[in-house]
């Protein structure tokens, strides 16, 4: 089931790096999915570009077998690839050089249907993002109405996310650039903002006087998936911390914003990322998972034997606002976990005194967000034990899974359909500005600094284990268990 929606605007999209891993898996599956969904006009093109010396039709050949392998079952059915694919070109180009550069400038130029909207993809390494606008600017690839999206990472620390920034603000006005951060796009996550701030019930509960903590939980089964290269220079804290679980901590903790536009929803966002104090080192504990259960360890999954990079990361941390002063959050994040769980849970203070006496038990409210998979939301709610016994408590939940909710229509689509899409409509409200995306490093990197300064090496833990044995301490001994993974 693809969701429908009204065509948008006509578009030329050029992916550079179309011949990519990123493109294959996401941007390409995405757009056909939109095409399926009836949301391309005839005239919108997609265009290829990467150094590979390709035709056009050898470039179509390529996305076929993308499709098939992950378009799912839409690309079963021929007619709808064949139809995609006519709306597919390729130029091959070079970014450090000027090959191809102005034949692609003579394909947008010529067919780019009447007041089509136009955006480039930059789905290469950010070290090719200068080199690339560059390019576009200096063979007229682009006007004040142009876009381009950029991915993560975008930088790996304050200083080279500023360099980037600049580099890209030398060739586009800030709304032109869309920074990619896909949790933003996922159905769940914008159902953050729909729960908080389409509801009177959760308000005027939502701050430090009822809430005791907030946990954050994104665990995935998988390693490091032939990324072993990147990965070896994030680590845990870059790959997700820095943007994804950040993005999610913004959503949960950010003041009302007057309107859902893309400015106020970012400047609410971006006063949560200030107001974050520094994290303590007693508050962290980094993981790194051995073999086990006929997985590698990730230091063969990478090929080093010596790596300290995490693949695992749990930290506590505190908002230094009036409506989280005393409320701590939990962020947890690994691979090679479990099973695949990423879930947000709201835990409530006690009631202030119990009516029924000590043995009753007393129990605390838990509001869980599922965000992945089975997207749904729990709240946990006390009553009666049932039975003839004396008064004893129970928790049960009010449990709403979105799929039972609201049947097919729930079956939403994927975060990149959503976010390119958002890209042609001009909608920046899911995408990170630059302030945001610096302030993310500027409290990132004295953690990591702090780290290496140390020497700290990762806590060994076993693949598909729920973490290190650290992580479960480090709540403990705040009288305090994680939610989630451990189920
Ligand atoms: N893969 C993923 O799941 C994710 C990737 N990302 C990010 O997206 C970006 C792309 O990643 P990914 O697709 O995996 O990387 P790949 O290495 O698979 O693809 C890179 C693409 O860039 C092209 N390219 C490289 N150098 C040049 C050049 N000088 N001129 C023109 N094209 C060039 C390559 O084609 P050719 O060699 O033919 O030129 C290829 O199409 C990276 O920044 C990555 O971190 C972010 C999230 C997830
Ligand atoms: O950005 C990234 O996200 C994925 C997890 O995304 P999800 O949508 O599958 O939850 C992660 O595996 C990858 O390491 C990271 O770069």
């Amino acid at each position: 089931m693809v969701s429908r929606t009204i065509p948008v605007q006509a578009f030329d999209l050029v992916v550079i790096g179309g011949t990519g891993d990123l493109a294959r898996r996401k941007i390409l599956p995405a757009l056909f999915k939109r095409f399926c969904a009836g949301q391309m006009s005839d005239d919108c093109r997609l265009i290829g570009a990467a150094r590979r010396d390709l035709d056009a039709a050898q470039y179509r050949d390529f996305v076929r077998d993308a499709l098939r392998e992950f378009a799912g079952e839409l690309a079963l059915n021929e007619a709808s690839v064949a139809g995609f694919c006519a709306h597919v070109d390729y130029v091959a180009i070079d970014a450090r050089g000027d090959m191809g550069w102005q034949k692609l400038s003579d394909l947008v130029a010529t067919g780019e249907a009447q007041d089509a909207v136009r955006a480039f993809y930059f789905s290469v390494g950010p070290s090719l993002f200068s080199d690339i606008a560059e390019r576009l600017e200096r063979f007229g690839l682009t006007d004040s109405d142009s876009r381009v999206v950029v991915e993560k990472p975008f930088g790996r620390d304050l200083e080279t996310a500023q360099a980037l920034n600049a580099q890209l603000a030398q060739y586009f006005d800030e709304g032109q650039i869309y920074r990619i951060d896909h949790y933003l796009g996922k159905e769940t996550v914008q159902n953050l903002m729909a729960v908080r701030f389409g509801n009177m019930l959760f308000e005027p509960l939502w701050n430090a006087q009822y809430i005791d903590h907030i946990q954050i939980t994104v665990a995935e089964s998988v390693g490091v998936e032939g990324r072993g290269e990147y990965y070896e220079r994030a680590g845990a804290m870059r790959d997700m911390v820095q943007n994804h679980l950040m993005q999610l901590l913004c959503l949960i903790a950010m003041e009302p914003p007057a309107h859902f536009d893309p400015d106020a929803v970012r400047d609410e966002k971006l006063k949560v990322i200030r107001a974050l104090d520094g994290v303590q080192p007693h508050h962290i504990v980094r993981g790194q998972y051995t073999a086990s259960d006929g997985a590698l360890s990730y230091r063969e999954d990478v090929g080093n034997e010596r790596s300290k990079t995490e693949s695992f990361i749990a930290l506590k941390c505190h908002l230094n606002n009036w409506r989280w002063a005393g409320t701590p959050f939990y962020l947890r994040t690994g691979k090679r976990l479990s099973h695949r769980d990423s879930e947000i849970t709201v835990v409530f203070k006690d009631t202030p005194h119990s009516i029924f006496g000590p043995e009753a038990g007393r129990h605390r409210n838990e509001l869980t967000i599922q965000l992945q998979p089975n997207e749904g939301i729990t709240l946990g709610v006390t009553i009666k034990e049932p039975g003839p016994g004396g008064m004893r408590l129970v928790d049960v939940p009010l449990d709403m899974s979105f799929a039972e909710a609201l049947g097919p229509a729930a079956d939403a689509p994927d975060a990149y359909e959503r976010l390119i899409m958002d890209v042609i409509r001009g909608n920046q409200t899911l995408f990170m500005r630059n302030d945001e995306v610096e302030a993310a490093w500027a409290w990132t990197d004295p953690i990591i600094h702090g780290w290496e300064a140390r020497g700290d090496a990762p806590k060994p833990y076993d693949a598909y284990s729920a973490g290190p044995d650290d992580a479960a301490l480090m709540m403990r001994r705040d009288g305090r268990d994680w939610k989630g993974l451990e189920k």
